[in-house]
């Protein structure tokens, strides 16, 4: 069963005014993780979509959804999946893909048939899905663990210490515009993309996962000098608009995956922000 909703884009000016729900309204994604559903954010940022798959007693089919006016869902577009869950397959026009946790599969525009399945029901796959307009038709690949970029970023002093790993950007898979990754925390370190940054080229998208039980990751987001801040759980997105920074403190450690879309695909054009002109 696939289902979606709508996003609009927001302006700067507009947030300024927004109550907490307000903001969650507009920026954050919920219910992504769902047995047997697949749940679509159509986003107006870049046109990026948004989905998570948890396929447990059926084959989950990538449809095609009504915005798209579209035959099938990869007509004009591609496709980044990531696997955060246990080990699952997805069966792309009749090749088969087995993605294992943190593994990651690129699909190019003009795939017809793609389906998604778990190897076990009691441990299921979560795929996480991203999409983008695409204007060629670039080669299907799956990305392992050891095909990734790997960055070591921050230190414990600063509680910002975390591995990033690169899956989809252009030095690893050709791509149109999409951009995916997934940064990890290491344990006693807590905040993510701190010094923060912007980067008006390009929207993005952040992913939360292994936040533990009962503890939450509070989000900063908008202008450098008008900050708003979104408490967020495990499995849960949240979008950042290219004007906005994009940065997230939690009670403890934990992973998110992040993507991309827009002008280009050099993932170092960001414009950081200094942290002690933070407002
Ligand atoms: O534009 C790039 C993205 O915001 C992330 O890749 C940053 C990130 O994962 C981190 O610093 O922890
Ligand atoms: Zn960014």
């Amino acid at each position: 069963m696939t289902n979606y909703n709508t996003r609009y884009a927001s302006s700067p000016q507009a947030i300024k005014k927004y109550n907490t729900q307000e903001l969650r309204d507009e920026f954050l994604i919920q219910n992504l993780m769902s047995k047997d559903k697949l749940n679509w954010v159509y986003t107006h940022y870049d046109r990026f979509m948004v989905a998570g798959v948890v396929p447990v007693e059926k084959i989950i089919e990538l449809e095609t959804i009504d915005p798209l006016k579209a035959s099938y869902f990869l007509e004009r577009r591609e496709l980044g999946i990531i696997n955060v869950g246990g080990s699952g397959v997805v069966v792309v026009d009749g090749i088969e893909y087995k993605l294992d946790n943190r593994e990651a599969l690129y699909l190019g525009q003009g795939n017809k048939k793609v389906t998604f399945s778990s190897k076990s029901a009691s441990n299921p796959a979560q795929f996480y899905l991203n999409s983008t307009p695409a204007h060629k038709a670039f080669p299907n690949k799956k990305i392992g663990i050891n095909d990734v970029e790997v960055v070591e970023l921050g230190t414990p002093e600063t509680a910002n210490a975390r591995t990033l790993r690169k899956y989809i950007v252009n030095s690893v898979v050709e791509v149109c515009q999409l951009q995916m990754g997934m940064t990890t925390l290491k344990s006693g370190s807590v905040w993510n993309t701190m010094p923060a940054h912007v980067h008006d080229r390009r929207m993005e998208v952040y992913f939360y996962f292994e936040v533990p039980e009962d503890q939450a990751v509070c989000h900063f987001m908008g202008e450098p000098n008008e900050t708003r801040h979104i408490w967020m759980a495990n499995n849960e997105a949240v979008i950042s608009p290219p004007w906005s920074i994009h940065s997230g403190s939690g009670t403890s450690s934990y992973s998110f995956i992040w993507g991309m879309a827009g002008e280009n695909l050099d993932y170092g054009d960001m414009d950081v922000c200094k942290i002690n002109e933070l407002q």
